[in-house]
């Protein structure tokens, strides 16, 4: 078939106006994004659909005619999703999510009332929202999408299984990489601060600097006993994330630095029932390949678990 890229407009979910890589055939267009290298080199694409708000993935490829776009929901997710992708592939290298130039697809109006966002195995899922006015379109937040996506790299490298401490590292991973490729300039290092309570501003469902601001653990000593949420996932996550934040506000660490430690631990040290120890001793090796034994990276990191009490 016939394939040509071409450039759509559409607004996002914050009404924001933004550019849209699409693919056009004859009678309109695709919401497939073909420009990246992963298409040249093996035909990989960001795709985006619709669910119809069933539970269905990947659902209906979006199309249209004029390559105006007035879905924000599906905006957001495709854009966004482009910008996760160049983030790995240009300052980690990583091709894509399974590091084989994957075809990164994403399906938004997921499930009715569906108050998250996920990653199925294979693709992005994204719900509207719960019904009340807790969340907006869950693509909306450029760190909701890098952590759905950051699902993926990590079920291809450390596979850290969902559960426990292994899974609160999951997680971890999962918003340390949210915060690193949405990149803003805020204090607080919040998750999911663009689509939490839309009506209210300066909220969301995490902090990294201060986990303790939403009931979250920021110490090993008040690490969370529980069955809720496979072990308490999202909660003990606060454990390994203040410690990320710790370790990137040293002075001497650079943003760019912290992160190819902590992707060097996920896809060269971290096993699939790593505890948080295990990820002390992973960044601190992965630290000390990149940068030495003795650099400010490793003393950086070995001071950041042991604030948080671990090792
Ligand atoms: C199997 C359990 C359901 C999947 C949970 C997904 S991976 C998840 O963690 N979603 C994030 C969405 C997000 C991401 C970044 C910032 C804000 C919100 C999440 O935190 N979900 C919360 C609501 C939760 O599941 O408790
Ligand atoms: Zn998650």
């Amino acid at each position: 078939v016939h394939h040509a890229a071409a450039v759509g407009q559409g607004k996002g979910v914050l009404n924001d106006n933004k550019s849209i890589n699409t693919d056009s055939y004859p009678g309109g267009y695709y919401l497939r994004d073909i420009t990246k290298p992963m298409y040249s080199q093996s035909g990989g694409a960001i795709e985006t659909y619709t669910a119809k708000n069933k539970m269905v993935s990947p659902g209906t490829l979006l199309t249209d005619s004029d390559n105006i776009w007035n879905d924000p929901a599906a905006v957001d997710a495709h854009v966004y999703a482009g910008k996760v992708y160049d983030y790995y592939y240009t300052k980690l290298g990583r091709n894509s999510f399974d590091d084989e130039g994957g075809t990164l697809k994403s399906t938004v109006h997921y499930r009715e009332n569906y108050g998250n966002a996920g990653w199925t195995g294979t693709q992005m899922v994204y719900g509207d929202g719960d019904g009340s006015d807790k969340y907006a379109y869950l693509s909306g937040a450029l760190d909701v999408v890098a952590h759905e996506i950051t699902h993926g790299v990590t079920e291809r490298t450390a596979d850290l299984v969902y559960e426990g401490q292994s899974g609160a590292l999951n997680e971890s991973w999962s918003d340390v990489f949210g915060n690193l490729i949405e990149n803003k300039s805020d204090p607080e290092w919040l998750c999911g601060e663009d689509i939490t309570t839309p009506n209210i501003p300066g909220d969301a469902l995490r902090s990294m600097s201060d986990p303790t601001k939403y009931g979250d653990p920021d110490h090993m000593r008040d690490y969370v006993d529980t069955t809720e949420d496979h072990g308490g996932v999202h909660t003990n996550s606060g454990i390994p994330n203040k410690a990320f934040y710790n370790f990137v506000t040293t002075s001497g660490v650079i943003r760019d630095n912290a992160a190819k430690v902590w992707y060097r631990a996920l896809s060269q040290y971290l096993t699939s029932n790593s505890k948080f120890i295990d990820a002390r001793n992973a960044t601190i090796q992965a630290a000390t390949d990149l940068f030495g034994a003795g650099s400010t990276e490793v003393n950086a990191v070995t001071n950041a678990w042991s604030n948080v009490g671990v090792g």
